[in-house]
């Protein structure tokens, strides 16, 4: 068993942990944290050992690496310095999560307690599926989306890169949502969304 390092030690990097632990994959968990030089030493029953900006000589090499930063494009950044580190990022999957065998996912991608992911999805790097959300058949998710709480995709549902679906949101089956998008909480989306469009509402219309 290897020490799983995360990077960010707020609510999203905290379930990342909670996550691991359920696994029992890890011999020690510990976190990074830019708010170690103010103090920061622990965070619920985890140790926070160092701050992120200077993770270099903190990381062993065999160390694991997943990034607890809940936003798109900062997740982005981090995953791919560790990647260009040549350090190890798994997926994480929680043991009351549902994933089908057939289910591609990428590297960092976490997926929390009692969510679903049916038949043939299609899950990029660095994605957050986060608790009870449904991913169903057929669906294309891009690198670094997030899928909040709570959230349904319906079938051949596609995500663009970095997009973020709403808490409780919904969307019919075979809508493409493009890059960088925001799908408000509780929306209903029924058409296509266009790359970096803020929708919301039922049904989802167009932030004016
Ligand atoms: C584990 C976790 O916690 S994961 C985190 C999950 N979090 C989420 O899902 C948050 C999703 N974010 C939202 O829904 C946001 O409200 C957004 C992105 C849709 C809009 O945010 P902002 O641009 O800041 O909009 P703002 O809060 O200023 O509201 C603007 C107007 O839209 C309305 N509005 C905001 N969000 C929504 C929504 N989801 N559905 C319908 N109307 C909304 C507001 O009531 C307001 O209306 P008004 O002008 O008539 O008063």
């Amino acid at each position: 068993m290897t020490r799983l390092v995360i990077i960010g030690a707020g609510g999203h990097g905290k379930v990342i942990a909670d996550t691991a632990s359920c696994t029992h994959r890890w011999s020690e968990i510990v976190f990074l944290d830019d708010r170690y030089t103010q103090g920061l030493t622990q965070t619920s029953v985890w140790s926070v050992i160092g701050n992120s900006n200077a993770y270099r000589p903190l990381l062993q090499s065999d160390d694991a690496v997943l990034i607890g930063i809940g936003n798109n494009t900062i997740r982005e950044k981090i995953l791919h310095e560790m990647m260009s580190l040549q350090l190890h990022v798994p997926h994480l999957i929680h043991p009351s999560a549902y994933v089908s065998n057939t289910v591609q996912i990428g590297a960092g991608t976490v997926i929390f307690a009692q969510a679903a992911i049916n038949v043939d999805a299609q899950i990029g790097k660095g994605c957050i599926i986060n608790t009870s959300a449904s991913v169903d058949h057929d669906c294309v998710l891009d690198d670094f989306c997030h899928i909040s709480p709570g959230a349904h995709l319906a079938g051949g549902t596609k995500i663009g890169a970095r997009s973020w679906v709403g808490v409780g949101a919904v969307t019919k089956q075979l809508v493409e949502i493009g890059d960088d998008c925001m799908v408000g909480a509780g929306a209903a989306v029924v058409q296509n969304v266009y790359n970096e469009s803020i929708v919301m509402g039922v049904p989802a219309r167009m932030k004016s």
